[in-house]
């Protein structure tokens, strides 16, 4: 097998009978689940269908599923929230190079900062940021530390309608470019369209639907399956 094509096949997160519950309630019920290396993946799901818990659990931020060896994740994850969580006393950065060493950091990320189009911002406070910059900030963070995995927790959600589509530009021209799996986790329908190869939705604690996505076709069509997956219809009379 080429080395490529090895690449885009082999699992980078692998999840088998994947389960968690909060007080005798269940909200994942046995996930199954193979992220490929390099694939862009949307989680869609109902609010509390359990997509930030998975996430989290994906993360290894919850310890409540840590170990059981129902998960494998790499070990380069890099996960964004919906706020950019950026330390308000260091400067952008500083913020960006966080925990890294190494001779080439700061170059990196200057690097980093330019290609999110912070080139020259390196010495702003996180509060002279505007949303959108904040969450540029943000993926240069991320994308510095060179993830296998990028984990996204709505990041866009917090933005107007303007800054989200050049922020959607940016995250599929960032993934492009680097190549990392990527989970985002949305509630918009479009938005998973726009960026992702492969939608899953979430109900009752499984994947519901695991929808490959071909952005040549008409996305009416993905977008017609998807809300009726989510029990939504479309027109409000
Ligand atoms: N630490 C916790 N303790 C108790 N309950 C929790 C905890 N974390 C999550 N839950 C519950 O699990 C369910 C799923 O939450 P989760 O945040 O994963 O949903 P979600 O799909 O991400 O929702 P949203 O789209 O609203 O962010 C919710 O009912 C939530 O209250």
């Amino acid at each position: 097998m080429a080395p490529h094509t090895e690449q885009l096949t082999r699992p980078t997160v692998r999840i088998r009978g994947l389960s968690r519950s909060f007080g005798g309630r269940t909200v994942l019920d046995g996930i199954d689940l193979d992220l490929p290396a390099g694939q862009f993946t949307a989680l869609l799901g109902h609010s509390g269908s359990g997509k930030s818990t998975l996430l989290r659990a994906i993360a290894g931020l919850d310890h409540g599923v840590a170990g059981d060896g129902r998960l494998t994740a790499p070990e380069r994850v890099s996960v964004v929230f919906q706020d950019s969580r950026l330390l308000p006393w260091r400067r952008v950065l500083a913020n960006v190079l966080l925990g890294l060493d190494g001779k080439d950091a700061e170059e990196r990320g200057r690097a980093a900062l330019t290609e999110v189009g912070l080139g020259g911002r390196e010495r702003a406070w996180p509060g002279e940021l505007s949303g959108g910059e904040a969450q540029r900030a943000a993926l240069a963070r991320s994308l510095v530390r060179e993830p296998e995995l990028l984990l996204a927790d709505e990041p866009f959600g917090a933005l107007d309608a303007l800054t989200r589509i050049r922020m959607h530009h940016l995250l599929r021209e960032l993934w492009k470019r680097h190549r990392p799996a990527v989970l985002l986790v949305t509630h918009d329908v479009d938005e998973a369209i726009v960026l992702a190869d492969r939608v899953l939705v979430l109900e009752e604690g499984r994947i519901g639907l695991d929808l490959a996505i071909d952005h040549g076709r008409p996305r009416d069509e993905y977008r017609s399956r998807l809300l009726a997956a989510l029990g939504v219809t479309e027109d409000a009379g």
